[in-house]
């Protein structure tokens, strides 16, 4: 689904990501860990195709990093940290523009759809800007698959929502890959990451630990001279050995 080949992003002179290489199985929820500027949104809008990298290589679905990121860009679904949202617009109105945006066919019926699913018949005629930021996770979410992409990228969908809220998050996430959709997301709540098929640990911009969390658990637990880690535990460590690459200036 994805195979990424030493893939770099430099800022001017900061690696913002440095030589990540990688592959994500068709089918799996993958998170992406890591501390505030380790790399991860920078990471993912790669693997979207709207940033170019430095340097490196890969595929993404069946297509090009480099050579064919408008065709990544149309066949992924993307929930950004900032929602994409319009705030003057419904609930109705903000599905119906990325649903023809992504050119669905049957908009109307795809849109009845995508209310029921995540629970918004409600709040369908309401203006975004009129939503507590539970629904309007809700709705950030519902755009971002109106298309039924079978790779959906979610960048912290659950940062700032009530436990509830999160747990139907978790329930939708669950259900999409029921139906074959592949999830990368990036979270900073452990008891998220534990709920993944794979995770990777970003640090400085590279990946420092990947694989399936019991196995993790098991190969980090002789380094840590504790029996049974928690990943908050491997997260401490990892991070600890040599620390966040810190700020940059904004550079474009
Ligand atoms: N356009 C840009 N110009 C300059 N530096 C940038 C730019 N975008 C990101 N960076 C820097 O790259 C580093 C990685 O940022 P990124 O947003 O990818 O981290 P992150 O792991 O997603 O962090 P967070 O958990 O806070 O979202 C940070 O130091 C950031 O300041």
């Amino acid at each position: 689904m994805i195979q990424l080949y030493e893939v770099t992003k430099r800022f001017g002179s900061f690696q913002a990501v440095d030589h990540v290489t990688l592959t994500i199985e068709p089918g799996q929820i993958f998170g992406l860990l890591g501390a505030n500027g380790a790399g991860k949104t920078t990471l993912i809008r790669m693997m979207c195709g709207i940033l170019p990298p430095t340097s490196g290589s890969g595929q993404v679905l069946q297509y090009d990093l480099t050579k064919e990121s408008a065709k990544i860009r149309q066949n992924i679904g993307y929930m950004s940290q900032k929602f994409s949202l319009y705030p003057d617009l419904t609930v109705k109105e903000n599905l119906r523009f990325y649903a023809r945006l992504y050119g669905v066919a049957q908009v109307n019926q795809r849109l009845e759809e995508s209310l029921e699913r995540y629970r918004l018949v409600e709040v369908a005629e309401k203006q975004v800007n009129q939503l507590g930021s539970g629904i309007r996770q809700r709705v950030a979410f519902a755009t971002s698959t109106v298309h039924e992409p079978s790779l959906l990228f979610l960048d912290e969908p659950t940062s700032g929502v009530d436990p509830l809220t999160r747990q139907l998050f978790w329930e939708e996430c669950y259900a999409l890959t029921e139906l074959g959709t592949t999830i990368v997301i990036t979270t900073h709540y452990m008891d998220e990451a534990e709920r993944c098929d794979q995770v990777a640990l970003m640090n400085r911009g590279q990946i420092v630990a990947i694989g399936e969390v019991d196995a993790l658990k098991e190969e980090f637990a002789p380094l840590l001279a504790i029996e049974d880690p928690t990943l908050d535990d491997i997260f401490v460590y990892v991070m600890s050995q040599g620390g966040t690459n810190g700020g940059q200036e904004e550079l474009g």
